[in-house]
């Protein structure tokens, strides 16, 4: 499989459920239209990413799955909270969802690659996941800006890092806020493949500690 990104986070819950990654992570504009709603916007750049990638493999590339994904962090106000620019932006962003529940989306898309086919087969689709913060005192965002971790992180956090001390509640796939979705991604690979039995192989292909 070729996963066009970047991500840790993406490459290890992949990883985790056996499948065989060469990572390509795809440049793109990652900026938000004019009134476009978040959930529009993530299945919008899942699906750039995954056309970008695809383009640079050329006109015959080997049988096998290309996966992309994109992630946001946003706020009842449809405010999107994007990567922090630095240590104030951080701050700003978690004083925001301090005490509060916000929705966590990740985009994906999914290509069959063959070198015979001349329809592109393509499963998208987007993922929501509701947290809900503690209220965060300032000596608590102070800290954990400190940690260095909200930085590469939308949302100026990682709930897979320390930021899970920050999290009273989650309603939805823990995945989505890592940044995939892995559970409805894998069926959809079963879809777009006609391998019934994926879900079971990734289990029994699986490294689950
Ligand atoms: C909210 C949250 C986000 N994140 C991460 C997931 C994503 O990697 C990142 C969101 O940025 P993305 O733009 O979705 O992804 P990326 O820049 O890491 O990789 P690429 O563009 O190459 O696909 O924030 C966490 O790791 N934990 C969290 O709890």
């Amino acid at each position: 499989m070729i996963l066009a990104s970047q991500s840790p986070r993406r490459r290890d819950l992949l990883a985790a459920v056996g499948f065989e990654l060469s990572v390509a992570p795809a440049r793109i504009d990652e900026a938000r239209h004019d009134g476009e709603a978040p959930v529009e916007l993530v299945s919008r750049l899942a699906r750039e990413k995954a056309r970008a990638c695809r383009s640079r493999l050329g006109e015959a590339p080997a049988d096998g799955l290309l996966v992309a994904a994109d992630t946001v962090v946003w706020t009842d106000e449809a405010t999107v909270l994007g990567k922090p620019a630095d240590a104030a932006d951080a701050r700003r962003m978690l004083r925001a969802l301090s005490g509060r529940t916000h929705h966590v989306s990740t985009g994906v898309s999914a290509l069959l690659l063959s070198p015979a086919a001349e329809q592109l087969d393509a499963r998208s689709f987007v993922e929501t996941t509701d947290v809900t913060f503690w209220p965060l005192e300032e000596a608590v965002i102070d800290a954990y800006v400190a940690t260095g971790e909200p930085f590469d992180k939308a949302g100026s956090y990682a709930i897979q890092g320390a930021g899970r001390l920050l999290v009273q509640k989650v309603r939805g796939d823990y995945a989505t806020v890592v940044g995939l979705p892995i559970a409805r991604l894998v069926r959809e690979l079963a879809g777009l493949t006609g391998r019934a039995d994926l879900v079971a192989h990734a289990l029994e292909r699986g490294t689950h500690a």
